[in-house]
């Protein structure tokens, strides 16, 4: 990890235990990336404690760890044999490494907003990076599709650590962008790696299962989310809620409850309280909708050139964001037209000569799976057919969910494999299939593919979903070159005879 400038521990927020005060020439959490100089932060990892890894540190040069009090323990013996080692032990150590990381890079867009819950986070922070854009502001988008718009970079995670996301920060930030929309996965809020983002506004999309794996409860998946609002958005932050999404209400009684000012986004129920920015009413056509928003009571006619309801409930809640952050109502609201779709979200691939569309689309929730194929029902004439699969090594519990959300919103399945990661694909598909015994199952995805493209007749559509953007596909350990939009125009030009 490049570093800049040498600091002391005073300097980034931290006391040692003893009257050490070395020069620190960069921070990291990782053992591999120490170098001499260095603050190591040992955490508490969710398959081992970072303190497993002091020795290491210490010997690669290590200047000072950071810790909790059981990494301390279990690294003492190791701490000994280096006298001159800074300690510091807080409870905390992610949160303390995360503001330590803000004050080592010293520098991020002047106006951050973060975007949290189960679907919708890529498609709000690409959206209000592009009205920021739009409307001629330096702007980043930092999320599972990497880091893009006016610096760019690719990122391993959806929220990467804070170590890397201050870094990233900091170099967007040198290079005049003034601009960022962050995704805050759940991952990355339970693990603190947004502490030290100053926020102006944090957006919600919606939540539904995805990950009990790893919180184990929708209470705590819940609570994960809620973070942003409780803990992260600063007491002048806006929290914008799409008052639509499962558990927005519940979002914004969070947010209200804090003192926090809400903006409200969503169609607004016949009699309730209006939303601030109203989706009044949409109407679908070949490319995308025509919409009517209501911002605080003024109508806006204008039109989308996205495919789906839910595109609007994302664009609506990305234009919530850019005003909750400063932009004028107005200007924001005139470069709706002007945005483009997400790439691998609702992305037309292919069409058949017969003009049967193939779409391709990343979602991988039970949720998400009724959302797309619902939003794609109101442009099928034929039949709707649906290819899809299921993560390794995340929730189990979605499978049949998602199994049972394609047989009850799609004609035709097809089960095949996503990232089967580290476990047996078959067992997976047989997860999926639980719950729509009648679906085709083809474990091969290019094959799954082709027998999907070839079914389709005149009218049919077809929705590819689960890996959008994903550019290979993972199999214990091993990343294979794959892409659903490549493999659906291969499929269509081989079966029209193009090639
Ligand atoms: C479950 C999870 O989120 N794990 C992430 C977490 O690991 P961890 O802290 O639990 O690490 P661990 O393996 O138990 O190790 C403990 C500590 O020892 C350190 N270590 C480890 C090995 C070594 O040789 N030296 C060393 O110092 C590690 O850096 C870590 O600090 O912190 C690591 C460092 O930042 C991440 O790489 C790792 O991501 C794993 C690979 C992962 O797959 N994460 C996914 C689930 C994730 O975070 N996904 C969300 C998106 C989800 C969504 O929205 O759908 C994301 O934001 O990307
Ligand atoms: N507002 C929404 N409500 C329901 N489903 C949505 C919504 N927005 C997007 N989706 C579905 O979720 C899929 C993923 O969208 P997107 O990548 O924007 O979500 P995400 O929250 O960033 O996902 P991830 O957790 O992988 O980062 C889309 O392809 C679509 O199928
Ligand atoms: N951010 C999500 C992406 C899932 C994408 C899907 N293709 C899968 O591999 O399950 C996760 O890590 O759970
Ligand atoms: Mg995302």
């Amino acid at each position: 990890m490049a570093q800049t400038g040498d600091k002391r521990l005073p300097d980034l927020g931290l006391k040692a235990r003893q009257a050490r005060d070395p020069v620190i020439t960069g921070v990291t959490l990782d053992s591999r990336a120490v170098q001499p100089g260095f603050l190591f932060a040992a955490l508490p990892g969710s398959l081992r404690h970072g303190a497993d890894f002091i020795a290491t540190a210490l010997e690669r040069g290590a200047a000072a760890i950071l810790t909790d009090p059981a990494g301390a323990l279990a690294g003492a013996e190791a701490i000994g044999l280096f006298p001159d080692v800074a300690l510091v032990i807080v409870d905390e150590p992610r949160e303390a490494l995360a503001r330590a990381a803000a004050l080592w890079f010293g520098a991020q867009p002047q106006v951050m907003a973060a975007v949290t819950g189960t679907n919708g986070k890529t498609s709000v922070a690409t959206f209000t990076r592009q009205i920021w854009q739009l409307m001629g502001l330096k702007a980043i988008n930092i999320g599972t599709t990497g880091i893009e718009g006016d610096w760019q970079a690719p990122s391993a995670h959806t929220t990467p650590d804070p170590v890397t996301l201050q870094k990233i920060l900091a170099a967007a930030a040198g290079e005049g962008v003034t601009h960022g929309a962050m995704e805050a996965s759940s991952h990355g809020l339970d693990q603190r790696r947004l502490e030290g983002v100053s926020l102006k506004a944090a957006g919600f999309t919606n939540l539904t299962q995805d990950h009990l794996d790893y919180h184990g409860t929708m209470e705590a998946y819940f609570e994960a989310k809620a973070a942003l609002f409780t803990r992260l958005l600063p007491d002048d932050g806006v929290a914008v809620i799409n008052l639509d999404g499962a558990m927005g209400p519940e979002m914004a009684g969070r947010a209200l409850g804090r003192g926090l000012a809400v903006m409200t986004v969503g169609k607004g129920q016949a009699g309730g309280t209006k939303p601030d920015l109203q989706i009044a009413a949409q109407r679908p056509d070949a490319t995308g909708q025509e919409l009517r928003l209501i911002w605080q009571g003024q109508p806006f006619q204008t039109r989308l050139e996205l495919i789906g309801a839910f595109q609007a409930e994302n664009v609506a809640l990305a234009a919530g964001l850019a005003i909750a952050c400063g932009a004028a109502p107005t200007k924001v609201l005139a470069t709706l037209p002007e945005l483009k779709g997400v790439r691998g979200r609702m992305q037309h691939a292919a069409t058949r000569q017969n003009g049967a569309a193939v779409f391709v689309d990343y979602a991988h929730t039970p949720d998400a799976i009724a959302t797309a194929l619902q939003a794609l029902r109101p442009h099928v004439m034929g039949r709707l057919i649906v290819v899809f699969g299921a993560g390794g090594d995340r929730d189990s519990s979605k499978r049949p969910l998602m199994g049972a959300a394609a047989r009850e919103h799609a004609d035709v399945l097809f089960v095949t494999d996503d990232n089967p990661r580290s476990e047996e694909p078959a067992a997976i598909r047989a997860a999926i299939m639980a719950a729509c015994p009648e679906a085709n199952e083809v474990g091969d995805r290019a094959e799954a593919i082709l027998r999907a493209v070839d079914a389709l007749q005149p009218g049919d559509a077809l929705l590819i979903a689960g890996k959008g953007h994903e550019s290979g596909q993972i199999i214990k350990g091993d990343i294979f070159p794959f892409d659903d939009v490549e493999q659906a125009s291969i499929a269509v030009a081989a079966l029209d005879g193009l090639i």
